[in-house]
């Protein structure tokens, strides 16, 4: 974000210390090198003016890059576009759903060499780490955050309803109940589900989890689609009760993530499911007033195999990236998404630029590396932590005791995009037949698969 003159201010100085510092070695005899790098759309003035400071604070410490940041946040379908187009900037996030396709297809660039060289690059968490790794091992892609699923309310509802918004729902009858108890009292939809852009699928899943069950089975090559179970359509039956027996969801049946954030931080929604982290997202993109805010851990079944669906994100470059670049998005990579889980300088510098601009500072996060870590780098930002703690007690005391359950990995977003119009038919048609969706999205998939 170098205005030309200071850019050209940059290379000149660069050129000048080459001889005695390596300051300024990314610079070329041509300028400095330029990395566009994925910025949130949507954030409000005070997210926009941290980011850019971040980035003055980068480009102070890294005189010969450049960085101009690009609104970009991945969803299925625009992300398909964007690749196909060349549209990405050279810095890009990724679920760990997509990462080994990516990498097999070489749609991103090979940056292994350059992420083992980060003093932190032995140290992530096994599971996260296989997300952004090639099958012989070498990282092409970074895990920067981690997720596990939670149950999002909203506390204003709870009390207008009459529920105590401090003893949220600890089973899917409870959540049940308390639904219909905000639809009835509030006239807003107690409970809200994810529809379209894949978020159906995925959503649909989280529930299977939690219900006990799974949607794939893998066997060396073969992986086998289980869609078509007593837990799939233990959940759909839950949903449809939800939804025509009680009339608790509201008159909205197609969300994606953006939308069903919005419809909750302005007030419409009681409960949703979706990434515990999602806090920052609900305040800097869709300006959620922080006293309505709860979060707490999804209810599990009494199954041995009840679990929460825990999934990441990945930052990745462009395939189109030259040497430099490369070079210099690593050195960004690790800059604004890393280095701050691991260095306490590091954590501190983010941590009060981050609070200066009255953001959100202490949002719950899964560990990229080990527990340990996490928790010493919750003690060096401690003093600025801004986000309501006692609210997000329900998830956060609990949130290390649920066993995780990673995606699905085969084919998953397809699989997901493959379950979006059966909840759809469901919370739309009354006379939905689950059993026969149900067969036909399990054909479908298991074709699929067949075929992948
Ligand atoms: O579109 C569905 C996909 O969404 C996930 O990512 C999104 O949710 C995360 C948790 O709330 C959030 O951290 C991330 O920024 C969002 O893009 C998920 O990781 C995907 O696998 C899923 O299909």
């Amino acid at each position: 974000m170098k205005s030309l003159t200071a850019a050209a201010l940059v290379v000149a100085a660069g050129l000048t210390a080459c001889s005695s510092s390596d300051q300024g070695k990314e610079a070329t005899s041509t300028g400095p090198v330029t990395v566009k790098v994925a910025r949130d759309p949507g954030l409000d003035k005070g997210a926009i003016a941290a980011f850019d400071e971040r980035v003055a604070q980068f480009e102070k410490a890294n005189p010969g890059i450049d960085i101009v940041p690009q609104e970009y946040n991945w969803t299925a379908t625009t992300f398909t576009a964007q690749l196909a187009g060349g549209t990405l900037p050279d810095v890009f996030t990724v679920p760990f759903t997509d990462g080994r396709g990516l990498i097999e297809r070489k749609q991103i660039a090979d940056i292994s060499g350059l992420v083992a060289g980060l003093p932190y690059a032995g140290r992530f968490n096994a599971n996260v780490a296989r997300a952004g790794q090639a099958e012989d091992g070498k990282m092409w892609a970074v895990p920067i955050a981690a997720y596990g699923q939670a149950l999002h309310y909203n506390r204003t509802l709870f009390k207008q309803a009459g529920l105590d918004p401090d003893r949220p729902p600890t089973t899917w009858d409870e959540v049940r109940t308390a639904a219909k108890q905000i639809a009835q009292k509030t006239g807003k939809a107690g409970y809200a589900e994810l529809t379209t852009d894949n978020t159906g699928g995925w959503v649909l899943t989280t529930l299977v989890y939690a219900f006990g069950g799974r949607t794939e089975k893998v066997d060396g090559d073969k992986a086998t689609a289980e869609l078509d179970t007593p837990e799939m359509t233990a959940v759909l039956k839950w949903l449809q009760d939800l939804r025509w027996t009680d009339d608790s969801m509201g008159s909205n049946f197609l969300y994606d993530w953006n939308g069903i954030n919005q419809a909750f931080a302005s007030g419409q929604v009681g409960m949703y499911v979706s990434g515990g982290g999602n806090y920052g997202s609900l305040v800097t993109q869709n300006a959620l007033k922080p006293a309505d805010y709860g979060v707490t851990v999804l209810p599990l079944m009494d199954k041995p195999d009840a679990g929460v669906l825990g999934g990441g994100t990945l930052a990745t470059v462009s395939a189109k990236a030259s040497e430099g670049v490369k070079a210099a998005a690593v050195k960004w990579i690790d800059f604004y998404y890393l280095k701050k889980l691991t260095d306490k300088d590091a954590a501190v510098l983010d941590a009060r630029t981050t609070a200066a601009s009255k953001l959100p500072v202490g949002a719950p996060q899964l560990p990229v590396f080990d527990r340990a870590t996490y928790d010493e780098s919750l003690k060096w930002v401690a003093s600025y932590v801004n986000v309501p703690q006692t609210q997000l007690k329900p998830y956060t005391d609990k949130m290390f005791d649920q066993p995780l359950v990673t995606e699905p990995v085969r084919s998953t977003q397809e699989v997901y995009k493959i379950l979006d119009p059966v909840v759809q038919a469901v919370l739309t048609k009354k006379d939905a037949d689950i059993a026969a969706l149900l067969k036909n999205a399990d054909a479908e998939a298991q074709a699929l698969l067949d075929r992948n």
